[in-house]
C-alpha cells in the first residue's frame, strides 16, 4: 500500500560528493546514495514498519514530547540512555540491514546501531545538539541517510561564532557522513519550517562502543 505521494520527492538525480571544507570538522555529503526508486521503495517500507514512538524528554522537572517520531535499532548490548531511562534497541530489519551495508561501505566503516527519525511535517524538527555521548567514544562518525521530502540541515561551530552557519539540503536518497572533531566543536539542527512539508525520514547509523 502507498502511504504517501512520491511525485513530489526530489532527488537531484545526480550522485555527486561535495566534502565541506571546515575547521575542525569533517563533513562529508553524498546527494545520492540510493537513487529515486530505491529511496521510494526504502521510505514506503521504513514509513510504514517502523514501530514509532513519541518520546518524552525532562528539561528542568518539565517533560515535553519531542517534536519528533522515533525509534531505536542495533545489536543486543548497544543499549542507550534517553532522558535518564535505559532504552533497550529493537533487533535489525532487512531493510535496514541493506541501508546499513550500503552505508557502511561508503563510510569505510561499521555501525552497530541506528536512530530513525520521522518529521511528520514542518512543524517537526531537531533543535541544536551534538551527538557526542560517552559511549560513542572519542570522535564519533555518525552517518546519516534521509528518505522523502528535502529538509535543511544546519551546522554552526559551538566556539568560534564568528564562522558562518552551514546550510545543507538533504534530500530524498542522500547520505551525510560527519566525522573527526564535528560532535566536540559543532553543532546540527534540523529547523522546523513555516513551509509545507510532507514527512521525511531520517536515519543516524551510530557506533556504540561497549
Ligand atoms: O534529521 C537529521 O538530519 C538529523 C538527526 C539528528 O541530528 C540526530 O538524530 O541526532
Ligand atoms: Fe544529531
Amino acid at each position: 500500500m502507498q502511504l504517501f505521494d512520491q511525485h513530489h520527492l526530489f532527488n537531484t538525480g545526480q550522485d555527486k560528493t561535495t566534502v565541506f571544507d571546515l575547521p575542525d570538522a569533517v563533513v562529508r555529503l553524498r546527494e545520492q546514495l540510493f537513487d529515486k526508486p530505491a529511496a521510494d521503495r526504502l521510505f514506503e517500507a521504513l514509513l510504514a514498519d517502523t514501530p514509532w514512538k513519541q518520546e518524552e524528554i525532562s528539561v528542568y522537572n518539565k517533560t515535553y514530547l519531542t517534536p519528533r517520531l522515533t525509534a531505536w535499532f542495533g545489536d543486543a548490548g548497544t543499549e542507550y540512555v534517553f532522558s535518564g531511562i535505559r532504552h533497550r534497541p529493537y533487533h535489525w530489519t532487512p531493510g535496514l540491514l541493506h541501508v546499513k551495508e550500503k552505508v557502511e561501505a561508503e563510510a569505510g566503516q561499521a555501525f552497530n546501531s541506528v536512530l530513525v527519525n520521522l518529521y511528520r511535517d514542518g512543524r517537526d524538527g531537531v533543535g541544536w545538539h551534538r551527538d557526542n555521548e560517552k559511549e560513542f567514544g572519542e570522535n564519533p562518525v555518525i552517518a546519516s541517510v534521509s528518505f522523502g521530502d528535502s529538509r535543511m540541515f544546519q551546522l554552526r561551530h559551538k566556539f568560534r561564532k564568528e564562522l558562518p552557519k552551514v546550510n545543507i539540503p538533504l534530500h530524498h536518497g542522500s547520505f551525510l557522513l560527519m566525522a573527526g572533531a564535528t560532535q566536540h566543536q559543532w553543532e546540527h539542527q534540523v529547523p522546523k519550517s513555516a513551509k509545507p512539508h510532507g514527512p521525511r525520514i531520517n536515519l543516524t547509523f551510530r557506533l556504540v562502543k561497549y
